[in-house]
């Protein structure tokens, strides 16, 4: 098997991604993370840069990291300046760090126009400044910047550049692919031939996403001989962003043969990339590959009878290789075998219950047509289900209820003053229970009714948070008369789940979201 080295730039190129601002903390923990998953080098920042990034080198000099190298971040000396005598360099090395990457001009209309300077100055800029980091005892990185638009313009500098890298004894000649302009086939031919001028030295890949083609673009790479592949988790990164690491990897190490964390280890792939997200405020994207939600959701019926018998049928890989899970959807696309699946899920064991499952179906897809979405709402699901199958107690009934909003003019200020207040009448057994709850809004005026009416009797409702609610008007074209879709979503301490609602009546259809959203935590909980 190829080994083949992995480099994480979240910290330096990730964050140069819109949006995202790390604190040194969050630095810090996404470090030990990679670690922990096994990623080769991490590069850490720009010591140049910023103090924050100079502390950063303090603080991660001091952990105990078990497998990670961690990398600074700089470019090759200053024009006319000896890199003994130039600033950059000598952060670099400051920063304790054991590998440095430095990043260099190849592309000769840079060095004319951008740097300002002449195409043998930025040969020797590179020549010097990676011996004396190598004169240093470090691990060098020469990032060959704007590599492949240089050596399709001028192959002959692009090289030189390269070379001169390679004789003053970079460890590694990571070609970058700076624009991300390029498409596969030519990164794999101009890698190859680099591969063929500077044989024994080793390559590296470093991709950005701009014409859809970074992961593609690294395995191409990889084929032509790179033994180093560089990335983000995620893909951030500026502009559209990087190469993601972790689809790389999982690329390499399920499709290409290649180690890079092993197997073991690659079934943290989708809580790193979960984690890197939240550190940095972003949610992964439900369609991301490997990793996203949905990359191993199936809602198309045919597509869930086929898996039932052969995963394989809609499934590249395994989820479980990269610790994701597949999902069954349940929807108006569904067949029975999505729906037995997806009963499985939520531990109703519905191939008991062949003869009813037509008739559910029937009911899901009747539902969905009127506004109900069962996709994002377990829950109501679980509920419906357990209907059909005469199981369902409901833990309490409702006789009515009232809502008032108070409000006043507005005076301008970030008012508050508009306020809720709920009334409900409801019998838990054969008792009657009239409570009164008040709220920002109305369905906070609602929640906080239902649970004073009845939190003496089922005291598992005060594990229960509403986390999320959201509305939507199905048909835009009759104004105020529209159906409104409520979606809830609500946790306790070990789970969260969806809940459904669907009314001409947006209050009623937030009841009837909160109810599902109550009767189904107490059903959780054994109440
Ligand atoms: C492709 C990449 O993503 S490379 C990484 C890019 N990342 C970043 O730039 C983030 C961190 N950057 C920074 O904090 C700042 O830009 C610094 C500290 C590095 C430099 O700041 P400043 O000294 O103010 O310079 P500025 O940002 O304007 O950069 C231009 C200077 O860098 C020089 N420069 C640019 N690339 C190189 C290079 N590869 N080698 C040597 N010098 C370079 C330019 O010649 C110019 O120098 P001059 O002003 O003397 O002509
Ligand atoms: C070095 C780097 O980030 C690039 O060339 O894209």
């Amino acid at each position: 098997m190829t080994r083949i080295f992995t480099y994480d730039s979240t910290l330096r190129d990730g964050e140069q991604s819109e949006g995202i601002a790390l604190s040194l903390e969050d630095k810090l923990r996404i470090v030990e993370r990679l670690d922990a998953f096994g990623v080769d080098f991490i590069e850490g920042g720009y010591p140049a840069s910023n103090p924050k990034d100079i502390a950063f080198f303090e603080r991660v000099r001091a952990m105990p990291l078990k497998h990670a190298s961690i990398a600074a971040f700089g470019s090759t000396c200053k024009k006319g300046v000896a890199p003994e005598d130039d600033q950059g360099l000598a952060d670099l090395v400051g920063s304790g760090a054991p590998a440095v990457t430095i990043v260099g001009k190849t592309w000769d209309e840079q060095v004319t126009r951008a740097l300002l300077t002449t195409l043998d100055e930025n040969l020797r800029m590179i020549r010097e400044s990676v011996a004396y980091l190598k004169a240093q005892g470090l691990r060098v990185v020469f990032d060959a910047e704007h590599f492949f638009d240089g050596y399709k313009a001028n192959p002959d500098f692009a090289l030189a550049c390269v070379r001169a890298a390679s004789e003053a004894g970079a460890d590694s000649i990571d070609l970058c692919e700076t624009n991300g302009g390029a498409l596969p086939h030519e990164v794999e031919e101009i890698v190859r031939t680099v591969a063929e001028a500077l044989p024994g030295q080793q390559l590296g890949i470093h991709c950005h996403d701009d014409s859809g083609c970074a992961v593609a673009n690294t395995l191409a790479a990889v084929r032509a001989g790179a033994t180093q592949v560089q990335g983000t988790v995620n893909g951030f990164g500026e502009r559209v962003g990087n190469a993601d690491l972790l689809t790389v990897i999982a690329d390499l190490e399920l499709k290409m043969g290649c180690t890079c964390v092993g197997a073991e280890n690659l079934r943290q792939l989708t809580g790193v990339s979960q984690f890197v997200a939240a550190t940095c405020n972003l949610s992964v994207p439900t369609h991301h590959p490997y990793t996203g939600a949905s990359a191993f959701a199936h809602k198309g019926g045919l597509h869930a009878s086929a898996i039932a018998r052969f995963p394989e049928a809609y499934e590249h890989a395994r989820p479980e290789s990269v610790g994701n899970t597949q999902r069954m959807l349940v929807s108006e696309l569904a067949g029975k075998a999505s729906l037995v699946a997806k009963a499985a899920s939520l531990g109703i064991d519905l191939a008991a219950h062949q003869d009813k499952t037509q008739a559910i179906l029937d009911d899901i897809k009747a539902r969905e047509a009127a506004g109900y979405s069962y996709e994002v709402a377990d829950g109501s699901l679980a509920l419906l289900l357990q209907r059909h199958l005469g199981a369902y107690r409901p833990h309490f009934t409702l006789e009515s209820f009232r809502v008032i909003v108070d409000d006043h003019e507005d005076t301008g200020a970030l008012a508050k003053d508009a306020m809720s207040e709920a009334t409900i009448k409801i019998h838990v057994d054969d008792q009657r229970f009239v409570a009164t709850g008040e709220g920002a809004g109305p369905v906070g005026a609602l929640d906080n009714a239902l649970r004073m009416a009845i939190t003496a009797f089922y005291p598992a409702v005060n594990e229960m948070e509403l986390v999320d609610f959201k509305v939507r008007i199905l048909d835009e074209n009759v104004g105020t008369d529209a159906i409104t879709r409520v979606v809830i979503t609500t946790r306790d301490s070990s789970a969260s789940w969806g809940t459904v609602g669907v009314s001409e009546n947006i209050i009623e259809a937030s009841w009837n979201a909160l109810v599902d959203s109550i009767e189904y935590g107490l059903m959780r909980a054994g109440a």
